[in-house]
Formats: structure tokens, C-alpha cells, sequence
């Protein structure tokens, strides 16, 4: 049975053109149609119809609408071909060869809504008369090709669907002879098709202009077509890869186990996302951002997989850069101490495998803050980068070292016992045995204090090892530097009593819980009073007496001793102007400074207000500064001094001698008084050393034309040596111990 009579438009849809062909292969029920290829009319005219096999039947038709059409050219009837014909939505038409309408079906009729009779035997000129021109000239278009060509494409209303897309096709029609009997045309609505070109016109846009790169392979994974930027990530050309398996771009750095995992996915849920790593044809490596999607056929086997990438490699790299800069020091390009404390966590579980022990040693500088001040910052990294260097040279494989300060290092080391840690300090002495260059061309020496603390022993994290290790630091570092300290559990104990000392000092300024004592200065020929020098002090109810020696640096520390400092000054000035409005001299009332005080904001303001609201004279004030604090920060130290000395407060470096003063640096100093450190005079006169130092102060003093003043002179022998060396004034227990003020009174009263 013929198929148009069932459904035609699927029949019609592909009538003639060679272009629908494959759309024949089998009919909605999915049976196979067999074409029938009738020769002799316009090129071909494909009839399709069911089976596998041509019947008897079939060719009889075939034959029938052949009669029919060359009858419709002779200009006879064929009902059979009419309404074959008028079965189709198409129009159909069939001109004689002399441009005469011979035959058109029923759709034709109606879409140009004349009458059989104003069409039929009729030319162009007169159906069409303002179109003529075109139409003959696609006829003979046609007729010239030799074979069905499509003339026009256009949109056209259709008075019930609207806009339409219409394409003509005409053919030529030959007899059995050759002879050319007509042309045959058509006209149908291919809007499918145009919205099928347009769709597939815009995916075909949209995978080449892609930014990425996109790879189709079939079923067994061969690489079936590429997009232009499947090229430029790769390299690779279309040639290059067609027919090829994505292994061409194996990289080599994934495990086996990486892509069982990928087809794993894609078979079981159809999708795979992920980075790879791919090689380019270049052989650089790349990072891909991949998403793999399985695409299903109807009978649900998988047709093709598609993989769409972007090249991630710049991100990557972005990646590696940041968290080079997030877990490692710029200068030396060490771990910091973020990424210490992961290595240290890594180490720890290692010792713990292995039952070893893990140290860990804090490297800190001794005075390297004197580098950065003396040469300037760039020296200082210059020195710290090749300390780093040094340090580096020392690590066996799974030693790690960290900078994670300023001047601060760790190396992490695992180790049998604690015995074996000696030989990893005397490697890191070697380190500092040489001088360092700065970039000014001078060298110097360095030394450090290192502090130990060891897994498990000290510690089972790295916060902890850290900690013990820093207290350990911090007991070397008190030691005198350049050594070396264990952490012990007695470490702890001093570092909680620091705690407890810090919060009840902060309730003693709170509580204004300090006083001062006032130590006489005498002149050491007339042992008569030359001056006070003011001195604090704080007995806490818990703690008992607390000696300066050890609040003032813990003050400093917590950054209390601005505070305290302007209080000791004020109630110094305001005790020396007491007893001057008693008629009672004092001299010179001489005040400590401390660091953070000299360095600190507008000092010599402060110490002008002090002055200006006691009404003390600033030629009765004396500030003593210890001398490794101008050290510390020269340039700010000797700007703040000649401010005070340009008031008329005079000036005392104390401690003096224990730091590094040279004559010309001293030259630079704006200075009244050098006062001989204590520790020196204590030596006096058996220590022949402290006696040569002395003397070469007492010279200095002299050189410099400066005043000098020897402390913790406890007896006569040392009184009378330094008298001998041409020191004249001099404190200590000889004369005074440090007095309350109303004893100083008394003493003043020459009671
Ligand atoms: N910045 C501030 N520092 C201050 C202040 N008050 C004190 N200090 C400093 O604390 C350190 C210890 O001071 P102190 O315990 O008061 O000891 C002083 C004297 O008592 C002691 N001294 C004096 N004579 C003798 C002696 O013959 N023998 C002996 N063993 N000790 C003696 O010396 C200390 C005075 O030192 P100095 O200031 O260097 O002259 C000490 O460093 C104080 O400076 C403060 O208010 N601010």
C-alpha cells in the first residue's frame, strides 16, 4: 500500500530533492521504505513506499505517474497523477517545454487563488505578468543546470500560518530520448528546515567562537571533532587529533587510578568534573578545567562524550604565587610560621610513628636591631639572607627551617635522643663563626641565642614546643646571649609568675600603689650633697617587695612604662620643688628614662610641662639615660636629647660602659655626665680589668670635658681609687642607701 495516502507531509517532505534523502530511510514506525527511482522526469522523482521490495505493483505505478505526467504534457488528462499530485500540502506545477502551465495540483490552486482555467495552456506573461521575467529566467535556469535547482527562498505570508519560508525547486524534464519535454516545479514551506539551519547555524557558531576548548569523541572514546579553541590551548590541530584517542595529551601526572575514577563516573552517572593535567603538543604541562558529559542516544547507549575545558594554568599559577606569599617570608623565601606550625603537626606525627623525637631550636639574633640601625634596613636583609643561607646549608632531608621574625628562626630536627642535639648546636655556632657583609662593604659579627625545646618532652604540638622553646630563648638571652638554653618545666613557672606580675603591676598603677625613694650623690672630696637621684618602688600585699630591676622591664614590656615614667618625674620635680620652697637643697634632682620614654612621642614636651606645673627649675632636673637605650635608637634618642639639653636639663648616660660606646660616637652625644656602672666599681680596685675601664671612663669624661660619677660605691678603698683615677662624685651604700623623702629631709636639715 502507498504511504502518501496515510501521511503525506512526511511523504512530501521529501519528493524529489536529493536533500531530504536521508530523511526516507525509514518511516515514523521505524520499517524501512524503499526508493523507487523513476528516471526520465526532472532528474529524479524518488517515490517512497513500504517493504523491503519492489512488487509488480509497485513498478506498475511508477510506470502509471509517468504516462500521467507525459500526458499532463501533451495536454491530456491523468486522473491518477492529479491526484496523486493534490495529495501533497506542496505545490506542484509542470510546464511544456514551451513555458505552458500543463499541469498544477490542488494546493497551487489555492495558495495562487486562480482557476484551473487562468492557469492551464497559459504562459507566465499572462498568469504572471509583473513576475515573468523572473520566473522564465529560473525555467531556463533549470533547464541550463540540467538538473533540479532550488530558484528562490524566501519568507511568505500564508494567509493560516502566518509567516512562512518558502523554497521553489524546478527541474527539467527529459523524455526516454533525451529530449527536453519541460520543467517541473515546487514549492514548499521549509520552515523546519530553516529553523533547523538556523539552530544548527548558531551551535556551529557558538562551538567554534567558544573560549573553551571543546573535544567530541564517540563511544569508544576517538576523538570525533574539536573547536578552534581546542587548538590554541593544545596546539594540536583538527588533522592532528581527528581519529586519535585524548591520551595525545596525556600528561603523565595523574595515577592510573585517576582516570579509572573519570570513566567510573561517566558510566555510572554520565558526568566527570574536574582539573587534569594535559600535556601541549609544545610538551609544556597545563592544567584543564574539565567537565565530561556522556550524550544518550533514544535506545540509551551512549552516542558521544563531549568534554569542555578551560585552560586554568594562569590560575594556577596565581595560586602558587599566593600561597608562596601566604606560607613563606618574602626576603628569604622560608616557611613562616603559618607554615611552620603545619610541618611541625606533620613532624610530630612522624616522631610519633617512628618513636624519635622531634626538636625544635628558636634562633634569635642577638642586637640585630644594632645592624638595621648602624647600616640601615637593606644591610639588614642582606645579613638575614645570607644567615639564612648559612642555616639552610645545615638541613638534612626532612629538616625544615622557618623564619618566623624579623631576627628570629626555627629548625625543626628529628632526633634519636637529646644528646644528639649538642652537634646540631655547634653546626649552627660554625654558621655564626664568619662575619657577615653588609652592603656597605663592612662586615660584622653576629651571634644568637638559641633557645631548645623537644618532642615529647617539652611539648605534643607545635604551639606548645614554640612556646617552651621561646621561654628557653628567653633564659639564654637573659644569660648574657650568644648561648644556648634548654626548656625546662621550671621555664613555665617563671613565665606564669611574669603574668601574674604584669597584671598586678598594672593594678599597682591603676592604684597609684608606687613611690619613690631618693638616693644621695655626694662630691667625693667634700662629701658634701651634690644631688638625689629618684628611684621607684612598689610593695605589692601578695607579692611582697618588688625591686625595679625586675617591674620596670616588665612595665616596658606591656608597654606600662610611659606611664609610670612621667609619674616618677612629676612627683620627683614635685618633691625637689618642695624642699627648695623649704629652703632645703637637694642639687640636682636626677630622674631615670627609660627607652620607651626617650623614643616616645614629644618627651621633651612632657618634661617641659612637668617643669612648668612643679616650678622646678630645669637646671635642677638631671635625666639619666641608660646608655644602651640611645644605642637602641640613636637618631630619635639624640633628637630628643638636644631638645632637653636646649631647655637646660642636664643629662647623665647611665650604666655606662656595659653597651658599645666609642669616643666619636660619644662625641655626637649632648651630654653633661657619664656614670660609671656599677658592676664596674663593685670590681674596684682588685679587678684590674674594671680598674682599666674605669680609668679610660674617667679619661673619656675628661676628653669630652664631661662630668663623672661612679655608682654602687659600697667603701672607702673604692671610694678613695676612683678619687685617685680623678672621678669626683660618686654614689652608693658608702654615703646613702636610697631614702624616703622624709628622711631625706632630715638629712637635708643636716639632721
Ligand atoms: N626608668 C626607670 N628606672 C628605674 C626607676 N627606678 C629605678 N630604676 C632602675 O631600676 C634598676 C634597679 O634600681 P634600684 O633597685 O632602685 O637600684 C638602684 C640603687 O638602689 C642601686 N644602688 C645604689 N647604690 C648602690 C650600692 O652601693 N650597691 C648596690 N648593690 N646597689 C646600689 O643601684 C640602682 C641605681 O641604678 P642607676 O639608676 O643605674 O643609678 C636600676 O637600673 C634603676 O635605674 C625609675 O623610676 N625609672
Amino acid at each position: 500500500m502507498l504511504e502518501w495516502f496515510v501521511d503525506h507531509t512526511r511523504l512530501g517532505a521529501g519528493l524529489w530533492t536529493s536533500r531530504d534523502e536521508c530523511l526516507w530511510q525509514q518511516n515514523a514506525d521505524g520499517d524501512p521504505m524503499t526508493t523507487l527511482t523513476v528516471s526520465g522526469i526532472g532528474g529524479e522523482l524518488k517515490l517512497c513506499l513500504h517493504g523491503d521490495v519492489l512488487t509488480d505493483g509497485h513498478q506498475l505505478l511508477a510506470k502509471a505517474l509517468l504516462e500521467g505526467v507525459a500526458a499532463a504534457l501533451g495536454g491530456g488528462e491523468s486522473g491518477l497523477l492529479q491526484s496523486f499530485m493534490d495529495a501533497f500540502d506542496e505545490h506542484i506545477w509542470i510546464k511544456d517545454a514551451e513555458g505552458r502551465y500543463r499541469f498544477i495540483n490542488q494546493s497551487t490552486l489555492v495558495s495562487w487563488d486562480l482557476s484551473p482555467a487562468q492557469i492551464l495552456s497559459r504562459k507566465d506573461a499572462e498568469v504572471f505578468p509583473d513576475r515573468v521575467s523572473e520566473y522564465t529566467d529560473t525555467d531556463l535556469k533549470a533547464v541550463k543546470e540540467g538538473h533540479p535547482i532550488v530558484v528562490a527562498e524566501c519568507i511568505d505570508r500564508s494567509l493560516d500560518k502566518g509567516n512562512i519560508w518558502l523554497e521553489t525547486i524546478k527541474a527539467p524534464m527529459y523524455d526516454m530520448d533525451g529530449r527536453l519535454l519541460g520543467v517541473i516545479g515546487t514549492t514548499r514551506d521549509i520552515a523546519r528546515y530553516k529553523a533547523a539551519e538556523e539552530q544548527l547555524f548558531l551551535t556551529s557558531k557558538v562551538f567554534e567562537n567558544a573560549i573553551e576548548g571543546v573535544m567530541i569523541t564517540d563511544s569508544n572514546g576517538i576523538i570525533t571533532e574539536i573547536n578552534g579553541a581546542f587548538e590554541t590551548i593544545t596546539g594540536y590541530s583538527r588533522d592532528e587529533v581527528i581519529g586519535k584517542t585524548p591520551k595525545l595529551l596525556n600528561s603523565g601526572r595523574h595515577e592510573r587510578d585517576f582516570f579509572e575514577n573519570l570513566w567510573r563516573a561517566l558510566k555510572t552517572q554520565g558526568h566527570w568534573h574536574g582539573e587534569i593535567w594535559n600535556r601541549r603538543k609544545n610538551g609544556t604541562l597545563f592544567a584543564e578545567q574539565t567537565s565530561i558529559s556522556a550524550v544518550y542516544g533514544e535506545d540509551g547507549q551512549v552516542r558521544c562524550f563531549v568534554a569542555v575545558f578551560s585552560d586554568i594554568s594562569l590560575l594556577k599559577q596565581t595560586e602558587a604565587e599566593v600561597a608562596q606569599l601566604a606560607w613563606h617570608d618574602p626576603l628569604t623565601r622560608l616557611p613562616n610560621r603559618s607554615k611552620l606550625t603545619t610541618i611541625s603537626q606533620q613532624q610530630i606525627k612522624l616522631a610519633a610513628n617512628r618513636k624519635t623525637r622531634l626538636a625544635l631550636l628558636l634562633i634569635d639574633v642577638d642586637l640585630f636591631k644594632h645592624i638595621n640601625d648602624s647600616f640601615g634596613h637593606l644591610a639588614g636583609d642582606k645579613v638575614l639572607l645570607s644567615l639564612s643561607e648559612r642555616l639552610a646549608a645545615l638541613l638534612g632531608a626532612e629538616d625544615t627551617l622557618a623564619r618566623i621574625g624579623g631576627d628570629e628562626f626555627v629548625l625543626l630536627t628529628q632526633v634519636r635522643r637529646r644528646d644528639d642535639i649538642p652537634v646540631i648546636l655547634s653546626a649552627i655556632q660554625r654558621a655564626f663563626d664568619t662575619s657577615f657583609d653588609t652592603s656597605e662593604g663592612e662586615s660584622v659579627r653576629l651571634s644568637a641565642s638559641i633557645g631548645i625545646a623537644v618532642y615529647p618532652d617539652d611539648g605534643d604540638n607545635p604551639d606548645t614546643l614554640l612556646k617552651n622553646a621561646d621561654a628557653a630563648m628567653y633564659r639564654a638571652k637573659q644569660q648574657g646571649r650568644n648561648r644556648h638554653a634548654f626548656y625546662t618545666e621550671q621555664m613555665t613557672q617563671s613565665s606564669m609568675q611574669q603574668l601574674r606580675l604584669q597584671t598586678a603591676l598594672r593594678g599597682a598603677v591603676k592604684n597609684s600603689a608606687l613611690s619613690l625613694v631618693y638616693q644621695p650623690k655626694i662630691n667625693l672630696r667634700t662629701r658634701k650633697l651634690i644631688g638625689v637621684e629618684a628611684l621607684c618602688r612598689w610593695t605589692d600585699h601578695e607579692l611582697g617587695v618588688v625591686s625595679p630591676a625586675e617591674f620596670i622591664p616588665v612595665a616596658e614590656s606591656i608597654g606600662l612604662m610611659p606611664e609610670i615614667g612621667l609619674w616618677v618625674l612629676k612627683e620627683a620635680c614635685r618633691q625637689a620643688r618642695i624642699w627648695r620652697d623649704q629652703g632645703l637643697n637637694p642639687g640636682r634632682m636626677a630622674v631615670n628614662v627609660s627607652g620607651s620614654q626617650l623614643t616616645g612621642d614629644n618627651f621633651a614636651d612632657s618634661v617641659a610641662r612637668v617643669l612648668t606645673q612643679t616650678g622646678l627649675s630645669p637646671d635642677a632636673l638631671e635625666l639619666e639615660i641608660t646608655e644602651s637605650v640611645v644605642l637602641d635608637n640613636p637618631a630619635s634618642a639624640i633628637d630628643t636629647m638636644d631638645k632637653l639639653r636646649g631647655m637646660g636639663v642636664s643629662l647623665a648616660l647611665d650604666d655606662f660602659g656595659t653597651g658599645y660606646s666609642s669616643l666619636s660616637y660619644l662625641r655626637k652625644l649632648p651630654l653633661n655626665k657619664l656614670k660609671i656602672d656599677q658592676s664596674f666599681v663593685r670590681e674596684l680596685p682588685t679587678d684590674q680589668d674594671s680598674g682599666a675601664i674605669a680609668m679610660a671612663i674617667i679619661a673619656m669624661g675628661e676628653a669630652l670635658k664631661l662630668g663623672v660619677i661612679a655608682e654602687g660605691v659600697e667603701n672607702e678603698t673604692q671610694a678613695e681609687f676612683l678619687l685617685r683615677l680623678g672621678c669626683t662624685e660618686a654614689q652608693g651604700y658608702l654615703f646613702a642607701r636610697p631614702l624616703l623623702a622624709s628622711e631625706l629631709k632630715q638629712l637635708l636639715q643636716g639632721g
